[in-house]
């Protein structure tokens, strides 16, 4: 028989530019739409009665853009997937990736960094469930990290520190009722990495998740996927030279990826966010 299934336009790639005179604004955004209900017919038998075309589905997301503006990536996503909740479709999730683009002048604009805001709203009757976070917010600091008292075996070759460089491109997804504010939850993953001091890259983690669970009031958890990416002093004796934490070698793979949720006491069970909502 049929299990779950779900269909619809992935990354629809939405550029919107708002003009004031020769001022203008830009936004940059990819929108994912998974519709789900009741959809036997048309696996079972061919009958698309009930399939609104992802075609549809795509040119849905560039009208809106015009005839409402985007606003936040969370409003955004909420009125289109309230918009495809009809028929036979019981489930909307829309996921909106917006890139960020720093002004260069009136109407030109670099893009400066690689993060990615990501807001992933879930609508079923009247009810909706929020899912906001960033992608790929590299950070890096040079000092106040430690590493040290970790088990030595026949295999461990790993030095301990009490002075190392700590970098990591910050995966974080929060659950929340809709109203936690974007900016407080970003500042206070920034500001933790920031001022915390670091006895493993777990322990960052777990601060910076209690941090945003303080700073948002409506957040119910938070996942943190944070790579290590490990910056290895590099051996400089052969040439005569000292290397006091100066010179590193930036290794791009393998790394330590470190994992995990920070949950408020007496959180809400997730719902179906669960479903898109992994760990990376
Ligand atoms: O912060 C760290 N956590 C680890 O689990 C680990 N393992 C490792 O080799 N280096 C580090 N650093």
């Amino acid at each position: 028989m049929l299990g779950v299934n779900q269909y619809g336009k992935a990354e629809t790639h939405l550029v919107r530019v708002v003009r004031d005179g020769d001022v203008h604004e830009l936004r940059d955004l990819l929108v994912s739409v998974a519709l789900s209900g009741n959809l036997d017919d048309v696996h079972l038998r061919g009958d698309n009665s009930a399939v609104l075309a992802t075609d549809t589905q795509k040119n849905t997301v560039y009208a809106f853009a015009k005839e409402h503006g985007v606003g936040t990536p969370e409003e955004f996503a909420l009125l289109l997937a309230r918009h495809f909740l009809d028929g036979a479709i019981t489930r909307a999730r829309v996921q909106v990736v917006e890139v960020g683009w720093a002004r260069l002048g009136d109407h030109a604009f670099v893009q400066s960094s690689r993060e990615q805001r990501v807001a992933t709203v879930i609508a079923s009757g009247a009810d909706a469930w929020f899912v906001s976070g960033v992608s790929e917010l590299v950070l890096l600091k040079t000092t106040d990290s430690e590493f040290h008292g970790f088990p030595r075996d026949r295999y461990t070759t790993l030095t301990e520190t009490t002075d190392r460089v700590l970098a990591t491109a910050v995966s974080a997804r929060w659950r929340h009722d809709g109203s936690a504010s974007f900016e407080d939850a970003r500042g206070a993953l920034l500001d933790t990495f920031a001022a915390h001091h670091s006895l493993s890259l777990q322990q960052t983690l777990y601060a910076m998740g209690s941090a945003l669970l303080s700073a948002c009031g409506s957040v119910h958890e938070v996942r943190l996927s944070m790579p290590n990416k490990h910056h290895f002093v590099v051996d400089l004796s052969p040439f005569g030279l000292e290397n006091p934490n100066e010179v590193f070698h930036a290794d791009d793979r393998p790394y330590g990826l470190i994992e995990g949720a920070v949950v408020r006491d007496g959180a809400p069970d997730p719902g179906p966010v669960w479903d898109p909502y992994p760990l990376v």
